[in-house]
């Protein structure tokens, strides 16, 4: 399948600093992706310079196959954003602001509007002020007005910024539908490892301007070990004959010990015979966060 965004080799100076260096990734159709780093990692700079807010220093970025720099107007018309905070008239309502946004752009009709106005579940609050809306309610605004235009691919920098659970719940949902349900693609940024797992299928870990590496989360969410937590009745008695042949790990109700399946049959035979009662033998698997750990170091 075409990627429907693709980021060769970009890279960006400001000054003599290299912002972004020889960034390269691509998103496919139907997938959030994420971009995840700490404060000042550069990932608001990439979004801004997919969105043409900031020009490229070097490499190249293709929309839906056409390249920014050849024909930026083809390729933005497929992209829906939101960076920083969404212009919004407070003192108008909801709808009076899709309206506004509907004159600015061609092709939006009332059905169109009421129809984002749906998906992001505001019909019942979309004709009161926007000043009386919670930051959730702004967010979901925010999306009915990038959707106006039909985007194949949507771009939300730190769309949890600010919200609390069940607002990051809703966020999350939304992009579920959007991706699944309707094919669009979306970026989300975003420097809280959590959010990110729950929200993205692929996440891009980018450290001072570079990509550092790209972690799918479905599906292999864990990684397997040749680690094994073990739960007996005596662990005295456990330190005592193991010890000697095996390297073990002492928790507070348990052990640690890294072995093959062999090995774990091997051990487990010896406890038995010592009369040793086995309450539990898990392998322990990596999650994401012990990854991201592990490869940003920090
Ligand atoms: N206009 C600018 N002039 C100088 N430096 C800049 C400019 N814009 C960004 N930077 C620097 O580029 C780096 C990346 O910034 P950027 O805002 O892209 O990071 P970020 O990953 O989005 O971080 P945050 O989560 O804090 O928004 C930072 O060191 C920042 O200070």
């Amino acid at each position: 399948m075409e990627p429907i965004l693709s980021l060769n080799n970009v890279s960006k100076m400001i000054g003599k600093k290299k912002i972004i260096d020889q960034l390269s990734l691509s998103v496919q159709p139907g997938e959030v992706f994420g971009l995840l780093g700490p404060n000042g990692a550069g990932k608001t700079t990439t979004i801004r310079m997919i969105v043409g807010l900031m020009r490229l220093s070097e490499g190249d970025i293709f929309i839906g196959g056409t390249s920014i720099k050849s024909n930026f107007e083809q390729a933005i018309k497929q992209v829906g954003a939101i960076v920083e905070n969404p212009e919004m008239y407070k003192h108008l309502t909801g709808y009076q602001n899709l309206i506004q946004y509907s004159r600015m752009h061609k092709g939006i009709d009332r059905d169109k509007i009421n129809e984002v106005v749906d998906l992001v579940k505001l019909t019942d609050n979309i004709h009161r002020k926007v000043k009386t809306y919670s930051l959730g309610m702004r967010q979901r605004l925010g999306l009915a007005q990038c959707l106006l235009h039909d985007p194949k691919l949507l771009i939300l920098d730190e769309p949890t910024n600010g919200l609390d659970p069940a607002g990051i719940r809703e966020i999350r949902e939304h992009l579920r539908y959007l991706t699944k349900e309707r094919q669009m693609s979306v970026i989300v940024s975003s420097h809280l490892l959590s959010e990110m797992e729950m929200m993205c299928d692929r996440i891009a870990i980018i450290q001072q301007g570079k990509l550092i590496d790209i972690q799918s989360v479905k599906g292999e969410q864990e990684e397997q070990t040749n680690n094994y937590y073990i739960e007996t009745s005596d662990l005295g008695a456990v330190y005592e004959i193991l010890t000697k042949e095996w390297k073990i790990d002492r928790k507070a109700e348990g052990f640690t010990i890294e072995a093959t399946k062999e090995d774990i049959a091997k051990l487990l035979k010896q406890l038995i015979e010592a009369s040793i009662d086995v309450y539990l033998v898990n392998k322990i698997s990596k999650t994401l966060e012990d990854r991201f750990l592990e490869i940003t170091g920090s």
